[in-house]
């Protein structure tokens, strides 16, 4: 995860700290890249008529390069894009030969933050598979909704891919959210949290990888770093045999 500070409303100067950041981490042997939300352009939102990306195109463009040049698959944390009816928060993931394998825009919108004046939400299914693992790909405020995380753990996944911009007075929040998400579900949770500030908000760092019991197994600071983990997906089938929680829910009485 490159929990890195976003220039504020600067797409180009974005792009080049990523891929230095991006180049360190592939150094160090990372084979998973997941980068932060909205991390071309910042909450700048006032300015997403000269900033956002038309469909995504550009992003999908240095993600591509990106994911094909170091042989990497890419959570390419999410962008602002713009659409013929509006702009979307949305996330982007690339296999390691640069194809474009999943799309999300964010589903739930975050008043606090402005977004529903100027974002409009998204429609699309959070799952996808990455080397034959379930994974899902959510966008911060999204993990208040534990029902919506639920969806995607009775569809099969087993690693969640949170990618966000969470400001450091809830950080606390973050953390727990995150472990309930990962103790509920019995997943993995890698969650990429940006770092710095813009001009209302501080943001947290804390990215963390939260294992299927709950763990921590990784978990950064408050300033720019790549934080690391190894994930064992068999460890989700071990937690899900020892409390069979998907067996023992009894929808019929909710
Ligand atoms: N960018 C976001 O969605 C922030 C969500 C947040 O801060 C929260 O408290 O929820």
């Amino acid at each position: 995860m490159i929990q890195f500070d976003i220039i504020y409303g600067d797409p180009k100067e974005n792009e080049k700290r990523a891929e230095e950041w991006i180049t360190k981490a592939v150094q160090t042997g990372a084979e998973i890249i997941v980068l932060p939300e909205l991390w071309t352009t910042g909450y700048d939102l006032t300015r997403l008529d000269e900033i956002a990306d038309q469909d995504a195109n550009h992003a999908i463009r240095f993600l591509s390069y990106i994911a094909k040049k170091w042989n990497v698959h890419v959570i390419g944390g999410s962008i602002a894009e713009q659409y013929e009816d509006g702009v979307r928060n949305t996330m982007l993931v690339m296999n390691q030969q640069g194809e474009l394998i999943h799309k999300y825009s964010k589903l739930h919108l975050f008043q606090l933050m402005d977004e529903h004046l100027y974002l409009k939400e998204g429609q699309d299914k959070a799952e996808f598979t990455m080397d034959e693992v379930n994974c899902a790909g959510f966008i911060c405020y999204d993990i208040r909704f534990p029902e919506w995380i639920r969806k995607s753990a009775v569809s099969g996944a087993k690693v969640m891919y949170v990618v966000a911009e969470w400001p450091a007075p809830r950080i606390d929040h973050w953390r727990i959210l995150l472990q309930a998400r990962a103790i509920e579900n019995q997943c993995y949770v890698v969650a990429c949290n940006r770092v710095g500030a813009d001009p209302k908000n501080t943001f947290g760092g804390m990215s963390l990888v939260i294992d299927p019991w709950g763990e921590i197994v990784a978990e950064g600071g408050s300033g720019e770093e790549i934080v690391t983990a190894t994930i064992d997906d068999d460890l989700v089938n071990e937690v899900r045999k020892r409390i069979p929680v998907f067996v023992d829910r009894r929808m019929e009485r909710y």
